[in-house]
């Protein structure tokens, strides 16, 4: 009985996708709609014969005293988007309010514990991928517990996306994802600066933005990387997508968090699909331009449906998950 209204709730998520890639316009070039495509290709069929995780088991490592919104965010919309479990590791005093937020989130409160790492590490196995930062903060020994745990989920293969203050992590040890193939970096603009600055040791060219992106990429030994902005730049060092989807105009916090939960699902189903399903075309940027439509599309019903509200802030900009 628990499972009808998130079946519903996940069906109901699938049918946004559904209708968010079969849009057509806003700067529609038909690398967009092929894209789309392959977007469609990798989501999984829901069937009878599947058990309890294996539509995705997805991690947040976030959430400290102040930001206990963020992870939140990241970690419900993995579930809508359709994955099956979603955990937030987080700092011991954002625990309680994130559980308070919605029972159907696992979370630990372990981040700030001296054995953090072995804490996140013995969970590893059950988890499909990992998104790291969202409501991290940026508290030194937050952070070096989250550099172990980096460390660990690249020893055990594990796909992670990387945001909010896990960027700030990677802009001080750049060596941290160098050429680590399972990674996506998802930074708004200042990320995007900050990064280029630590890496490539220099101004970025505000009027070469693929430029940009493709070199910052190559740089990492080919991560890839999702600047976000009025238009989602993706490359993976070789290619360069561009997601100028309609979204909305309204700029409230936390919608990089929903783009970024999305993202941990999707990287897992893309690559469990693999290239012969995405067409050749690198698994990890199709996912990605997966992640941008559904939030920018997301974005935009919310603002159709409610306007430039102020009061309910971001929540206006998630219920289409939920229609
Ligand atoms: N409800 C919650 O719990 C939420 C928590 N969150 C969490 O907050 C933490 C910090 O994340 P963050 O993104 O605020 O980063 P940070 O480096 O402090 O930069 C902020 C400053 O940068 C600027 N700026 C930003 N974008 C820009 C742009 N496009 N173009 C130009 N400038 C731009 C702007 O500067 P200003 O205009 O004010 O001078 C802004 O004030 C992180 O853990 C994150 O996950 C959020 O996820 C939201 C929801
Ligand atoms: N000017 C814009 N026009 C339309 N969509 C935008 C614009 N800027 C960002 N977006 C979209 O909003 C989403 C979040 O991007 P944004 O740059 O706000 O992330 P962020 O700053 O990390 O957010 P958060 O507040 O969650 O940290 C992305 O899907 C992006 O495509
Ligand atoms: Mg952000």
């Amino acid at each position: 009985m628990a499972l009808g209204p998130r079946c519903g709730a996940i069906r109901a998520c699938r049918r946004v996708l559904e209708r968010a890639f079969s849009l057509r316009k806003a700067h529609s070039i038909k690398d967009m709609e092929n894209t789309l495509q392959l977007v469609r290709n990798i989501i999984p069929p829901l069937s009878s014969t599947k058990h309890k995780g294996q539509d995705g088991r997805i991690g947040v490592v976030g959430g400290c005293q102040e930001y206990t919104g963020a992870p939140y965010f990241a970690a419900i919309s993995a579930l809508k988007v359709g994955a099956d479990l979603s955990h937030v590791f987080c700092a011991s005093a954002a625990a309680p309010v994130i559980k308070a937020y919605s029972p159907e989130l696992i979370v630990h409160p372990v981040l700030d514990s001296p054995n953090a790492v072995h804490e996140v590490e013995k969970w590893l196995p059950r988890l499909h991928a990992l998104v790291v930062g969202p409501g991290l903060g940026r508290d030194d020994a937050l952070l070096r517990n989250v550099q172990g745990i980096l460390e660990v989920s690249k020893a055990r293969d594990i796909p992670v996306v990387i945001d909010a203050d896990g960027l700030w992590l990677v802009a001080q040890q750049p060596a941290l994802i160098h050429g680590y193939r399972k990674a996506v970096l998802t930074p708004n603009h200042v990320e995007f600066s900050r990064l280029y600055d630590a890496v490539l040791r220099g101004p970025m060219d505000s009027d070469d933005s693929h430029g940009s992106v493709l070199r910052l990429s190559q740089a990492l030994g080919n991560v890839t990387v999702v600047q976000k902005g009025e238009r989602d730049i993706l490359s993976n060092g070789q290619q360069v997508l561009v997601c100028s989807q309609e979204g909305s105009s309204r700029r409230c916090g936390g919608q990089g968090d929903l783009l970024s939960g999305s993202l941990g699902v999707l990287v897992h189903w893309a690559l469990l699909a693999g290239p012969q399903k995405t067409n050749g075309s690198s698994p990890l940027l199709v996912a990605a331009f997966g992640a941008c439509s559904l939030t920018r599309q997301c974005n935009h019903q919310a603002f159709q449906k409610h306007g430039a509200c102020q009061i309910f802030n971001l929540s206006i900009n998630w219920l289409p998950l939920r229609i």
